[in-house]
């Protein structure tokens, strides 16, 4: 699918999780909408940020955290252990759920969904559905479409756009468990673009010396000293042995703001491994 037809010496590849109906793909037609470039679904949220590390296409737009579900571990983790790659948008994107099936559905058996879809419609589910079978697929839209396909007595969770797409019923749409409902976008590229101005977050991930009392105070008190607003602290395994962390930090401001830039570096010569991910900035898309 292409956002825009012209020739380019290098044609500007988007990589989101496919197929066609996603949230990723609802982000990715809104945000990059005007300008140059081609989409190219994935079939995993791995598999995308891979096709970037790789150079099989110039970026790609993956859910990084939800509102209700936090963290997208796969997101995280990709990025942290498995690629080197700059975080250049961020969006913040309203998720609202409905119920799909194919008309004349009775007995709803099999409810189908990707996993973060099913975690965050688990009060409507436990509620309205608590003896139906709960199974996870790699997408919302590959949900939908097992179900147009004729799963018996299957039912999806996706957006409306993807029961049109598929020509499955809506019947019940906003069953998400808080009405506001948010999942955070980011896009990925092989070279950071560090903007600098208003609205401008940064990202790192590291990991400190952590068998020692404070370390982790000691790396908070560099931001803290130089007035930089943290947005998101999260630890993941640091696949290194069980107790062993990595920390994200997310901050306001770019790498452009000196009171950043100093902060980061400061960090970084604390830290036994450090990763920039590089600043961007932030798009909020709330309905
Ligand atoms: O499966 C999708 O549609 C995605 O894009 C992943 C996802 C799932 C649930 C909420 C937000 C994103």
């Amino acid at each position: 699918m292409a956002i825009a037809c012209e020739q380019t010496a290098i044609e500007r590849l988007i990589g989101y999780l496919g197929p066609q109906g996603t949230y990723s793909e609802e982000v990715a037609l809104n945000i990059y909408r005007g300008e140059f470039g081609r989409f190219v679904p994935y079939n995993s949220i791995c598999a995308a940020i891979q096709g970037v590390e790789g150079g099989e296409i110039s970026e790609c737009l993956v859910p990084i955290e939800n509102s209700l579900e936090g963290s997208v571990n796969i997101t995280m983790d990709t990025l942290a252990h498995e690629v080197d790659l700059a975080i250049t948008r961020e969006i913040v994107w309203s998720i609202r759920h409905s119920l799909l099936l194919k008309s004349g559905t009775k007995d709803v058996k099999t409810i189908i969904s990707h996993p973060q879809a099913l975690a965050q419609c688990r009060q409507y589910l436990s509620r309205q559905y608590p003896n139906a079978e709960l199974k996870s697929v790699a997408s919302t839209a590959e949900a939908v479409y097992l179900v147009a396909s004729g799963v018996k007595g299957g039912a999806a969770i996706g957006s409306r756009r993807a029961g049109e797409i598929y020509s499955l019923t809506s019947v019940d749409d906003d069953i998400q468990d808080n009405p506001n409902n948010c999942t955070r976008f980011v896009a990925l590229s092989r070279t950071p673009v560090n903007p600098g101005g208003q609205n401008c977050k940064t990202s790192l991930v590291c990991k400190i010396q952590g068998d020692r009392p404070g370390s982790l105070c000691d790396i908070l008190q560099e931001f803290a000293a130089r007035g930089v607003n943290l947005t998101r602290i999260e630890s993941r395994p640091a696949r290194a042995g069980l107790g062993m962390y990595i920390f994200f930090f997310d901050m306001e401001g770019s790498m452009e703001d000196d009171h950043v830039k100093t902060a980061v570096n400061a960090v970084k010569a604390k830290c036994q491994w450090f990763k920039n991910f590089g600043s961007y900035s932030v798009y909020n898309r709330l309905s």
